[in-house]
């Protein structure tokens, strides 16, 4: 997947995207990192289309991704949702049924064996048929997560996936994103915890008011310069036993 000079504002405002050109290698996983506001989840929605771009272009496959119907792009690009209420009411055998819309007419014909091997790869076979609003946080991520890889897609975005799991959980996902990228799925998500990032990623975006800073490996990118002004804080690198290099925040020069 990639950008070319891609825009985008929102109506009346003047935050957006501005002239962003970049690469998501296939097959790996592209962490988008940058402060608050920085238009991170702009970006993602853009590359799953629920945006308009307002110039440039977003290409997978070298198609334009305005060139393909919506049934197309849905099995070809999933996003891994937030929590939604219209869910609340259904099993999560029936949420994750959803996720299979893109290759049948109607959800009541989508056979419920089908979603099988997707609540497998999520530990959630224990759970097909319990409602989703008595799931924990971290239960319905997964869910989530679930329903989008039932859409077989070629690219998997997430935004701030991480957000409801525990450390272990957090860990357990990165580790699952990194096996589905090494089947061929190019995965592309947005995580506030730099070093999670640097741990996890194949590729990094670094992103600051709507512009893309700079695209690399990890380990080209991890620049204490570099960070410090992109997260506009001071940054150190330290070596930590076992772990290796560790990003941290340092107190301001004039703070004790
Ligand atoms: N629906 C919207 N309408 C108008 N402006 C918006 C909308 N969504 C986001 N923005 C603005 O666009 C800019 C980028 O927002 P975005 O949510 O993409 O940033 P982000 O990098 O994901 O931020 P965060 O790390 O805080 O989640 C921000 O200035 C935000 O206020």
């Amino acid at each position: 997947m990639e950008c070319q000079h891609v825009s985008y504002q929102y109506p009346r405002q003047a935050a957006g995207i501005t002239d962003v050109t970049g690469t998501f290698p296939s097959g790996q996983v592209t962490t988008i990192i940058g402060p608050n506001g920085a238009g991170k989840s702009t970006l993602l929605k853009l590359l799953a289309r629920q945006l308009p771009i307002a110039a440039g272009q977003i290409t997978l496959a070298g198609q334009s991704l305005n060139n393909y119907t919506t049934k197309a792009l849905a099995q070809r690009v999933a996003m891994v949702t937030q929590r939604h209420q219209l869910y609340d009411d259904m099993t999560v055998s029936e949420v994750v049924q959803t996720g299979r819309l893109p290759y049948h007419s109607l959800l009541q014909t989508v056979p419920a064996a089908e979603v099988a091997p997707y609540l497998a790869t999520t530990g959630l076979t224990p759970l097909a048929d319990e409602h989703v609003q008595n799931l924990s946080g971290g239960q319905q991520q997964r869910v989530w997560l679930a329903a989008a890889l039932a859409q077989e897609p070629a690219v998997l975005l997430l935004d701030e996936p991480t957000t409801y799991l525990d450390v272990h959980y957090q860990q357990d996902l990165m580790q699952q994103l990194r096996r589905l990228a090494a089947t061929g799925i190019t995965v592309i998500q947005v995580l506030h915890d730099i070093n999670q990032a640097f741990r996890f990623s194949d590729w990094l975006w670094l992103v600051k008011q709507g512009r893309l800073v700079t695209q690399g490996r990890p380990a080209d990118l991890r620049q204490a310069n570099l960070l410090a002004e992109t997260f506009q804080t001071p940054i150190e690198i330290v070596d930590v036993p076992r772990l290796g290099p560790y990003i941290v925040q340092v107190p301001e020069a004039s703070e004790n």
